[in-house]
């Protein structure tokens, strides 16, 4: 069942509560409560994702930072931004950033994972053990417009039998698409054409998955996984609108060491309210809602804890490090001589009448581009090159040679220009998240640190250079007149850099600040088990665990994460 507010629970007694009724923890409270054996407590910030109409329509997303379904969050001056802030959006909402992502369905490279393997020794986060997870979470359907997609995916790499709906996008453009497969066969090479970049191979350029299925709707944790008659199992519970300030240690019953079952949620008027879990209490809050309940709670770094005023109960001073994410320049454009022409929605982001008319599309029979959302329908995943690493002495910091360095979306939205949005797909800066004060209901500090590591400034001029030689191809080569501002007068690297510095944003793929690592070694926040590391009772399962950021949009990776996780649990209290 679900409740509005913690008030109208009936009961106080659970097997297990799950912070953050996100993307991870939908996942897990529904995997668990499949055991009718198991109380199950999902303790949400945000409201309910049902009628959340910007939520469901593919083609609302943009409207929704800065709504009551964000997190609000804005990050500190980031010097490698030339200390520009930006803002960093989080789905406050169930299911989560799912719930408000942009729904691009990628899983990274094989070898992503076989590092995570290799870091945390564990061999059960390598690429092939993870596929039955992969099988369990994929729902691959037609696209909603039922355009013939042979040729563009590999059905042997889905699963059509799992939880959340997928397809290829289902709002195409067939004035435009054509070019880019043109590139691929006259360049080949770094930009052949890949059938299915969901392999486990990357690199090359192929035709994009979302995670909308065959209904046009967006498919997220809470869609998939928290469906209604999901939530209607008698063992699982939600409530929303109810923010967890702090974990408590609990007495341990014998169980020895430190035991953290407690949960400590807000309450506008009065007290804070505790709850126990007899089992476990998994935090799913995300990259940046976990690790800052648990420094709010005392486990962190003992010296920025005490600074603060925060009692330690854990020192830790991996909780909140490592953060990463992928850099993003949304300007890369080109200008076109002849325009292309893109059809009757070319100006659907600045008229209001056209987008009341794609919405009433939507509404009436699931057509039109509301049905999907990025009007690029080809991804590209390409390297930096050898000559680069070995001429600059940086080591790569992907995750081996069939990993992407660089991610290239790429379209003419506006059939004026060629755009490719860039991605630094394999950073090797990290940033972190720590707290202001000891108010846990303070926002943290959030700070990506981009271009800290000076190989990423390198990483993504390459990006720009990636583009260049894209729109090189002799069928774009002749349609362009130059880059547009403001990369139009930045010849130097020095002036190319500055245009990064000033203009990058982020991919909102925020993970790692509560990486895991093997059992028994000193850093790291979580066992390869997802176990808090020195505490009974506690585990984190959510993109914060991730030790490297995959090369890809990070929520397929967190599907395979929740669903392992959930086992992982399930093994224990079997
Ligand atoms: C704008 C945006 C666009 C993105 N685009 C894509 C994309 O196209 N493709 C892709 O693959 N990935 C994308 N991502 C990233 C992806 O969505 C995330 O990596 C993933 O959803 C994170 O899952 P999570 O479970 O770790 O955290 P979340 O899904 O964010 O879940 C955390 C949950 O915990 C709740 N919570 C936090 N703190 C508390 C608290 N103290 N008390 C109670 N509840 C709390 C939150 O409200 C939230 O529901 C995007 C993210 C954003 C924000």
């Amino acid at each position: 069942a679900t409740y509005n507010s913690v008030d109208e629970l009936p009961s106080l007694d659970w097997d297990f509560l799950v912070v953050g009724g996100g993307t991870a923890g939908s996942v897990i409270a529904s995997r668990l409560s499949e055991d009718s054996r198991f109380n199950v407590l999902v303790i949400e910030a945000g409201p309910t994702n049902e009628d959340a109409l910007l939520s469901i329509v593919p083609g609302l997303q943009a409207r929704l930072a800065h709504t009551a379904y964000d997190w609000n969050y804005t990050t500190v001056n980031i010097p490698g931004y030339n200390n520009r802030s930006i803002n960093y959006q989080r789905g406050y909402i169930l299911g989560g950033s799912s719930s408000v992502n942009g729904m691009v369905f990628t899983r990274g490279a094989a070898s992503d994972y076989d590092r995570w393997a290799r870091v945390t020794g564990d061999p059960g986060w390598s690429w092939d053990k993870l596929q039955p997870y992969i099988k369990r979470h994929e729902k691959f359907q037609p696209p909603v417009d039922n355009h013939n997609i042979t040729g563009q995916y590999d059905p042997t790499v889905h699963s059509s039998t799992g939880m959340v709906p997928t397809s290829v996008s289902g709002f195409q453009h067939p004035s435009v698409d054509p070019f880019t497969l043109m590139v691929t066969q006259q360049l080949g090479g770094e930009f052949k054409y890949n059938l299915d970049f969901n392999s486990g191979m990357p690199l090359g350029i192929g035709w994009l998955q979302a995670t909308i299925g065959h209904d046009g709707t967006r498919s997220s944790a809470a869609t998939s996984y928290l469906t209604p008659q999901i939530q209607a199992r008698n063992n699982l519970h939600v409530v929303l609108n109810t923010f967890v300030t702090r974990i408590l240690e609990t007495p341990s019953q014998g169980r020895g060491g430190l035991n953290i079952r407690t949960v400590e949620i807000h309450t506008q008027s009065g007290p804070p309210i505790t709850m126990t879990a007899s089992k476990e209490v998994i935090l799913a809050a995300g990259a940046i809602g976990s690790p800052r309940i648990l420094m709010s709670s005392g486990i962190g770094d003992r010296n920025d804890l005490k600074a603060l005023g925060i009692p330690v109960i854990l020192h830790n001073p991996s909780v909140g490090r490592n953060f990463s994410d992928h850099p993003s320049l949304n300007n890369v454009t080109f200008a076109l001589k002849k325009p292309v022409d893109v059809g009757p929605w070319v100006n659907l982001d600045s008229d209001p009448e056209l987008q009341a008319l794609a919405l009433e599309l939507w509404q009436t029979n699931r057509t039109g581009p509301f049905t999907a959302l990025v009007p690029y329908d080809l991804f590209g995943w390409v390297r930096v090159p050898d000559s680069v690493f070995r001429d600059s002495g940086f080591e790569d910091p992907s995750s081996g040679p069939t990993a992407a360095n660089i991610e290239m979306l790429i379209g003419a939205p506006t059939g004026v220009a060629w755009e490719t949005r860039l991605r630094l797909s394999s950073p090797a800066s990290r940033g972190y998240v720590a707290l202001r004060s000891s108010d846990p209901l303070d926002p943290p500090l959030i700070n990506p640190n981009y271009f800290s590591h000076p190989f990423d400034i390198v990483g993504m001029r390459e990006a720009v250079k990636a583009a260049k030689r894209f729109v090189s191809a002799p069928v774009l080569k002749d349609n362009i007149i130059q880059m547009n501002p403001p990369w139009a007068n930045a010849s130097t690297e020095d002036e190319i850099d500055q245009v990064i510095r000033n203009t990058a944003v982020t991919a909102w793929h925020a993970s790692g600040t509560a990486k895991m690592s093997p059992k028994n070694v000193d850093w790291g926040v979580v066992d390869p088990d997802l176990r808090v590391k020195g505490v009974k009772g506690l585990r984190v399962i959510d993109a914060s665990i991730m030790p490297y950021i995959p090369c890809a949009h990070t929520q397929t990776a967190v599907y395979f994460i929740a669903e392992r996780g959930a086992d992982l649990v399930r093994e224990v209290w079997h």
